[in-house]
């Protein structure tokens, strides 16, 4: 089923109609935007080490979750949070402990230097830093990552949305993460539509996270 592009409170309200009406938990529907992602990841960049950024959110909930994923199809895959694992909560904090308890190699990583050496060795980066929960201009330290990031020679994909790019009117920070690849859940964002964004963008991947059609469909496009 071909979704519309969808706003941000629009994409939001799917993920917690799914929860609240439908009894999906949030770590159900992460567990398929990471797993589909790291499917996609692999399919796209088959080689080479990767290295996922992850922020304080869900968005970097997913990150975890595309790590494990993809270390179970013998990846070298490496996390690093900007933020300290014990300030995350919910469902991300639970993938970070998984993560941690699997021995999967997770850094902390809160400085521009500290980031920028634990990229060093990238092949593929993988932006979980923000999805659609962020808003305004990028804000301390994940303006630093993305600025980073950037500078790095390696494929650059990005989870959901491009961090620093506004998911409904496609306006771009200064900093914005420039995406090859960017793999977005249920459908594209409305701010995907506008003039100047393909170039952050890059090729747009769309995962299904297994919302159930009914829920969808008032927002299925005509074949
Ligand atoms: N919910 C679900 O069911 C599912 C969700 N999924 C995934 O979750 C993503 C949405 O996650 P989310 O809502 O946690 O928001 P997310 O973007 O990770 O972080 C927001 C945090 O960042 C911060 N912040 C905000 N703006 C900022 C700025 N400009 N500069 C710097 N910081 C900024 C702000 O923190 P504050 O600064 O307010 O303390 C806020 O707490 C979604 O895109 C998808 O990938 C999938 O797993 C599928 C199921
Ligand atoms: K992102």
């Amino acid at each position: 089923m071909k979704i519309k592009s969808l706003s941000r409170q629009q994409v939001r309200s799917i993920d917690q109609q799914a929860i609240e009406d439908y009894g999906m938990t949030g770590l159900v529907l992460m567990e398929n935007a990471g797993r589909g992602a790291a499917e996609v990841i692999q399919q796209n960049a088959a080689t080479g080490r990767v290295v996922i950024l992850c922020g304080k959110g869900n968005n970097g909930g997913d990150g975890y979750v595309i790590a494990r994923h993809l270390d179970l199809m013998e990846r070298q895959v490496r996390v690093v949070s900007v933020v300290e694992i014990d300030s995350l909560s919910g469902d991300a904090a639970a993938n970070a402990a998984i993560a941690q308890k699997a021995e999967l190699d997770v850094q902390v990583a809160t400085t521009a230097e500290a980031i920028k050496t634990h990229l060093s060795d990238a092949d593929v980066i993988v932006d979980c830093l923000l999805g659609t929960g962020a808003t305004g201009p990028l804000r301390g330290i994940y303006a630093d990552a993305v600025k980073v990031a950037n500078q790095i020679k390696a494929t650059r994909i990005a989870i959901d949305v491009p961090t620093g790019m506004d998911v409904d009117s496609g306006e771009a920070d200064p900093h914005t993460f420039q995406a090859e690849l960017t793999i977005t859940f249920v459908a594209k964002k409305t701010g995907f539509e506008f003039e100047g964004t393909q170039s952050l963008l890059g090729d747009i991947e769309v995962v299904p996270i297994g919302v159930p059609r009914k829920l969808l469909r008032p927002w299925a496009l005509a074949d």
